[in-house]
């Protein structure tokens, strides 16, 4: 078994392509299977380095591994060997109409009532026609002739779809210039790379029909091929995503602070009926079947995706995640705060509060109150039960309770009403910051 996660490289990969990345992924790795990157850069006008180079990065940032990479920019003697065979055959034709011609036979035909078909004019074009047009200093670029058919095929997810041949153009997949067009090019990678799973999104459903006939013309097997298109990811309002808006790439989303293991496990499980949990790739791939995915086009959710970065942050070791902590933050600040983050940039916010020459406001109104608990502070060593010892104290000096006594507490120490347990960011800050946040929040 064989996959490929195929992207062109004319952008930032959104979380629709990394839809993609990931079903092939899970699926090649519940199976067992090889799984190969293949970078579309037959467009060498949109295709750029950088944007292959981060597309590599995003997918390792994803946790997501690969076997093997295959450019096709470095395959073009392939196509140009298929692109022989099919010539010899008869099933590449060479044209010489100019875009304004086709045009122009494009709106006679619709005038005409008929479908804007390509009509094969230059498949009827004589060898001194040819020559003659090359002879004016043409050069030709080559069209596939499609056959008169209905092709069908059994997909993993949508079906049986059925792609009628006769109402579409006969492809181009040679332009003048010799560059190759992503249809031919990824049908040629795929017999000759032996994929056996093409896994890849609905858009390219009509593609299939027109590649499965390529694929008889070439003279290998189409039922060697299985097929899965996944529904596209819609945005929040329902609309298309791009690479060239940069909303929803995998860059915004590392940059904001998602946690790749929250965006794999959101995206595995988009578009099933299960409920999404935070798990390692090994685990969500254990479970993963694509005869689960719906048909039906599923929206990216924010609120869903944040509520599985909480979990996923949640469940994270401190060895696991020391690297992009400060470098002085330990074992029990993480413990004490991971629980309360949305997102990981959040724990910087709570190093400084704990560690740092934070200044909390001034409560004038607490001033008694807060030079009390000054007065009642513990002397060190500090330990889990320090926070409790102190505000007993001080509830016995103040008749205070729940929020009244510890509100103010709070918000002198930390400068926010809620945040994680006081019980254990009270030994991290120490008495001495501790006495001095006091005593300015009581000035
Ligand atoms: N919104 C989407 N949801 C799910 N899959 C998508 C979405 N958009 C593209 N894909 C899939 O992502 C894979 C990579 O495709 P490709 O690099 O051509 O992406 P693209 O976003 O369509 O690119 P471009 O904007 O450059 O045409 C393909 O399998 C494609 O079907």
């Amino acid at each position: 078994m064989k996959l490929r996660f195929a992207p062109s490289p004319t952008g930032l990969l959104h979380v629709g392509n990394a839809r993609q990345a990931v079903a092939n992924a899970l699926f090649a790795r519940r199976h067992g299977g090889c799984f190969l990157l293949r970078m579309d850069d037959t467009d060498a006008g949109r295709s750029r380095d950088e944007y292959a180079g981060g597309i590599e990065q995003d997918l390792r940032w994803l946790g997501i591994e690969w076997d093997e990479t295959v450019r096709q920019s470095d395959r073009r003697d392939r196509y140009e060997a298929a692109a022989q065979r099919l010539r010899a055959t008869g099933r590449l034709y060479p044209c010489f109409e100019s875009e304004d011609e086709l045009r122009f036979k494009r709106e006679l035909r619709l005038r005409q009532n008929k479908p804007p078909v390509y009509d094969r004019a230059m498949l009827r074009l004589t060898p001194e026609q040819r020559a003659q047009a090359e002879a004016n200093g043409k050069v030709p670029y080559w069209r596939f002739r499609l056959s008169d058919r209905v092709v069908t095929w059994n997909d993993l997810v949508m079906g049986r779809p059925q792609v009628k041949l006769p109402p579409i153009s006969d492809p181009v997949v040679i332009r003048a210039d010799g560059t190759v067009l992503y249809a031919f090019a990824s049908v040629v990678d795929d017999i000759e790379l032996g994929i056996t799973h093409v896994m890849r999104g609905e858009d390219h459903l009509s593609n299939t029909g027109v590649q499965l006939d390529m694929i008889e013309a070439l003279g290998a097997d189409p039922r060697r091929f299985t097929f899965a298109h996944l529904p596209l990811l819609l945005d929040e309002a329902g609309g298309k995503l791009s690479k060239r808006f940069d909303g929803l790439s995998l860059r915004a989303l590392r940059h904001d602070g998602i946690e790749p293991r929250a965006l794999v496990s959101y995206l595995a499980r988009l578009g099933t009926s299960e409920d999404p949990e935070a798990l390692p790739f090994e685990e969500l791939a254990k479970s993963w079947d694509v005869r689960r995915v719906s048909r039906s086009a599923p929206r990216f959710d924010m609120r869903q995706l944040l509520a599985l970065n909480r979990r996923a942050l949640h469940g994270l070791p401190f060895a696991e995640i020391r690297d992009r902590l400060p470098p002085e933050a330990t074992d029990a600040f993480w413990n004490a705060v991971r629980g309360n983050l949305d997102m990981l940039g959040e724990a910087r916010h709570w190093w400084d509060v704990v560690g740092g020459a934070f200044v909390p406001p001034v409560q004038e109104a607490q001033a008694t109150y807060l030079a009390d608990a000054l007065a009642l502070l513990p002397e060190e060593p500090w330990g889990p039960e320090t926070w409790r010892d102190w505000t007993g104290a001080l509830r016995e000096r103040s008749g205070r309770r729940g929020h009244e006594l510890f509100g103010p507490l709070r918000l002198a120490l930390t400068g926010e009403e809620k945040g994680p347990e006081m019980r254990d960011l009270l030994p991290l800050m120490g008495r001495e910051r501790v006495a001095g946040r006091l005593r300015v929040a009581a000035s």
